[in-house]
């Protein structure tokens, strides 16, 4: 699922007045997803996606999630569009929601991905840290340490329901990354969740990205570090090094890390499996048993939490020297 809040035929047409759309000729949900409630319409010009903005998207964030679109695309990065209305503006409201509509981009993710599928992940995540350059709206990521401490306050209580012993560990990992957290790295935006759901292919070329709603200003490593977590471990836990080597390589095609940048690797991607960690450990505590949204299992994330503690060297992720 992600439909959290249901739409009517007379009220979606209604929306539709505001746009240069064409006559709607059919709507449903989209049952993927996990933040917004999403809808595919057919009109008699393009498909579109409607988007509603469910609780835990900031309406202030809005224009700065569209606008990156807007610039990447005017970058020539594939990414939806957001359909302006008749009077210029990317939001309307639908259902008593911040609503928007985006172009329809052709593809579906890969359920298995392979290497050469992480190449060029590695290279369009890198294509879209250039793109990036230059967009002006900011936003700090409100999901890097501070905000770890505030998620984990929200569950550490209940966090031995989980495992035994996570309480004591987890409170240790958020001293000991708050501590040695790296600073002074190249920043700019950041897409923040690049996992395989978010990156369409037809066939074996990649076709786009989508669901900017995480992205934020951070530094571009800590990105590398995302996908290596949401891409290069296999369903029995085990990093592969061959798919880090390719999605390293094709990230470096694009755009080099620095000494720096590679030292640091193995912290930030002991930082990112500990945000994912949080966010699916907090969802996982309060979401309602029968909710039609799936529960991701947090403790994913703490075993490669408890693999990125034990890396000496991002050559161990199979980074070329
Ligand atoms: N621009 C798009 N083009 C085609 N399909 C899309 C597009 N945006 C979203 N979708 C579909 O909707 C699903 C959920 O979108 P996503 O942005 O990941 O939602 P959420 O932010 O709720 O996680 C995707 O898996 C995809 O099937
Ligand atoms: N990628 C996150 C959850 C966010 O889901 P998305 O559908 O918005 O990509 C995770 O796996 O924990």
């Amino acid at each position: 699922m992600a439909v959290y809040t249901d739409i009517s035929e007379d009220d979606l047409k209604w929306f539709l007045t505001e746009y240069d759309t064409g006559t709607l000729l059919s709507y449903k949900g989209i049952a993927e997803g996990v933040e917004n409630s999403n809808f595919l319409l057919h009109t008699t010009k393009d498909p579109l996606i409607l988007t509603l903005y469910e609780k835990r998207v900031e309406k202030n964030d809005l224009p700065f999630f569209l606008g990156l679109m807007q610039h990447l695309a005017a970058r020539g990065l594939s990414c939806p569009l957001p359909l302006p209305r008749n009077d210029g503006a990317l939001l309307g409201t639908l259902s008593d929601r911040p609503a928007a509509l985006i172009s329809f981009l052709e593809g579906m993710w890969l359920r298995k991905p392979e290497a050469k599928h992480c190449r060029e992940v590695g290279k369009a995540l890198a294509q879209m840290h250039v793109a990036g350059e230059g967009f002006t709206l900011k936003r700090p990521n409100a999901l890097s340490v501070d905000g770890w401490k505030v998620l984990w306050e929200k569950s550490e209580a209940r966090a031995d329901e989980v495992e035994k012993g996570l309480q004591n560990e987890i409170r240790g990992e958020l001293d000991f990354l708050a501590a040695n957290w790296p600073k002074n790295l190249p920043d700019g935006v950041i897409h923040a969740d690049l996992f395989p759901d978010n990156v369409f292919f037809l066939g074996d070329e990649l076709s786009g990205l989508i669901d900017f709603y995480f992205a934020c200003n951070d530094l571009l490593a800590y990105d590398v570090s995302i996908i290596l977590n949401a891409w290069c471990f296999e369903k029995d836990g085990a990093y592969n090094i061959t798919k880090g080597m390719a999605m390293l390589e094709g990230y470096q095609s694009v755009r080099p890390l620095s000494a720096a940048e590679r030292a640091a690797l193995p912290m930030l991607s002991r930082g990112s499996a500990l945000r994912f960690f949080l966010t699916r450990l907090y969802d996982w505590l309060t979401t309602p048993e029968g909710a039609l949204v799936t529960k991701k299992d947090p403790l994913e994330y703490l075993r490669k939490l408890r693999f990125h503690r034990q890396i000496g060297s991002a050559a161990e992720y199979g980074l070329a020297a």
